[in-house]
């Protein structure tokens, strides 16, 4: 069998990104900025972005923090909160400012303190949103102590995502970082209005990496990583060629002090290597001929925004990722922190 030795790809976009602010921000920005034309920014900053002036402010800062002569864009978000106002979301989405609004249920995730805690009070919003054809994201897992952490996501689906989605029949719902057989079901059995963001992490590893010979601090992110099962339904899903999955890397940087802590931080940074992973993972699967539409194509048509000009260059030459990378002071671990991945990004091409 001959191997594919390089790859030209339409430049790819990041659908589900934490960028961060201040110091954190400048270190992990180009990464992104890097590899991807644009990227769905998070508002999940402290405090949240709310207001269309928050996200002018914030996108500022993200501008500032590129390297010199990047023409990467931030596509920025509205935090919802209870009661959100419609008004101010309809108003950032004409003017250019928001591209989608994200719902956090409150304390599902890192920095989702001030999130919703009734899905009922955003109806108003969310029906603009329908309306002016606005996708709404959804961090899909529900927050009752009472259910298991891996079964947050499939019992999300039962008692909200399924009301919401019948409720509003035309709103786009982007369900963000799916990881179950459930979540790529939901979205597969619902109209084209819903797609999903798929992670690197939850294409390559399954709870197991949370306790490989020890507690694995930089495995753990939100939503957990599922059982084996689940893994593989996300492989099929994201590498089958279906237009309703979609490159969402949730890189999540936290500073090395705070993953490795006796409560660490739920997030994992996969920003430096993105592409090289999810190369591998088509790769593995056979289904190299369908990177560029999960990873270029997919996510520009579901937000009805155009395609990237530009391509870039992926070669079959290994990389090496460092155990940590400087950042902010301290240091950040990357995923696959030490390993040597088959593909390079050998960057934008000429
Ligand atoms: N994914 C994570 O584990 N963490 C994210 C929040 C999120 O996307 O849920 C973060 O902001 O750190
Ligand atoms: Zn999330
Ligand atoms: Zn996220």
């Amino acid at each position: 069998m001959t191997q594919t030795a390089r790859l030209t790809l339409r430049r790819p976009d990041d659908w589900h990104v934490h960028l961060r602010d201040g110091e954190m921000l400048k270190a992990v920005a180009p990464y992104t900025a890097r590899q991807f034309g644009r990227a769905i920014v998070m508002p999940n900053l402290v405090p949240p972005v709310i207001s269309v002036a928050d996200a002018v402010a914030y996108r500022e800062r993200i501008l500032a923090a590129l390297p010199e002569g990047s023409d990467f864009t931030p596509l920025m978000t509205c935090y919802l909160v209870d009661h959100a106002d419609a008004a101010e979301i309809e108003r950032g989405f004409g003017e250019g400012v928001f591209t989608a609004a994200k719902l956090y249920p409150a304390h599902a995730t890192t920095n989702a303190a001030h999130g919703v805690t009734d899905v009922r009070t955003l109806y108003p919003a969310l029906e603009a949103m329908q309306r002016i054809g606005m996708p709404l994201l959804v961090h899909g897992e529900v927050t009752d102590p009472d259910i298991d952490i891996f079964d947050r996501e499939a019992v999300f689906i039962e008692r909200v995502l399924s009301k919401l989605v019948s409720d509003l029949p035309e709103l786009k719902v982007v369900f963000e970082h799916i990881t179950t057989a459930e979540g790529v079901a939901f979205v597969e059995a619902a109209g084209p209005n819903v797609a999903a963001t798929v992670t690197p992490q939850h294409l390559i590893i399954n709870r197991n990496a949370l306790f490989a010979g020890g507690l694995r601090p930089h495995a753990y992110c939100l939503p957990v990583a599922k059982r084996e099962q689940h893994r593989l339904a996300v492989r099929r899903a994201a590498t089958s060629g279906s237009p309703k999955f979609f490159l969402g890397t949730d890189s999540a940087p936290h500073a090395v002090e705070r993953k490795e802590a006796a409560c660490g931080c739920a997030g994992i940074f996969n920003a430096p290597f993105a592409l090289e992973s999810y190369a591998g993972v088509f790769e593995e699967e056979g289904a190299l001929d369908r990177l560029e539409a999960f990873a270029s194509e997919n996510g520009p048509r579901f937000y009805g925004l155009p395609l990237n000009e530009g391509r870039v260059v992926l070669e079959r030459v290994p990389s090496e990722v460092p155990d940590a990378l400087a950042a902010a002071g301290s240091s950040l671990v990357p995923f696959h922190a030490g390993e040597t991945l088959p593909w390079r990004f050998a960057g934008v091409a000429a």
